[in-house]
């Protein structure tokens, strides 16, 4: 079976995070995610993202550090490896290309969205690691 390998994007500001909720014109409509999208041939997954993240935000961010990928079967034909990235809003204007709305979420109401399945393992993660994070965060903006 393919493992279809995905990259996407925890991006961090003032200790909220970026939710985005897909489009009625994508695969999974209505459901949240983090922002991100598919690894193309030859490419880094961190190039993928910072790609992907210019595409669908219009923003350029800086990558900081990593959460465990979680590997989830849409369907017999269909696994998605997703890989998350800690990130930091770079520059630019957020701009919604393809997603429908965004929140910022603080750590307490992550688990009031509809996840897309395959991200529930990383909310999840992303909520037992929330401080570590935080700290990370400080240290990274301390020497940038
Ligand atoms: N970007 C992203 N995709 C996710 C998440 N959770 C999840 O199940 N997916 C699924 C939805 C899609 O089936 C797949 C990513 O495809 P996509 O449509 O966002 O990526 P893409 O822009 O590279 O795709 P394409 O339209 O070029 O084919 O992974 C997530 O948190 N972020």
């Amino acid at each position: 079976m393919e493992v279809v390998s995905v990259t996407c994007a925890l991006i961090f500001l003032d200790q909220k995070v970026l939710c985005a909720q897909r489009s009625e014109a994508m695969q999974l409509p209505g459901l949240w995610e983090f922002p991100g999208g598919k690894i193309e041939k030859g490419e880094s997954p961190e190039d993928c993202l910072i790609r992907e993240i210019k595409e669908e935000l219009a923003i350029s961010i800086n990558i900081i550090g990593s959460l465990r990928s979680n590997e989830h079967a849409y369907s017999d034909v269909k696994v998605i490896r997703l890989m998350p990235f800690i990130c930091v809003w770079g520059s630019g204007k957020l701009k919604l290309v393809e997603h429908q709305e965004v929140k910022w979420l603080a750590k307490e109401e992550l688990k009031s969205l509809n996840w897309a399945q395959a991200d529930i393992p990383i909310v999840e993660d992303l909520y037992v690691n929330w401080n570590n994070i935080q700290e990370q965060l400080v240290e990274y903006n301390r020497e940038n």
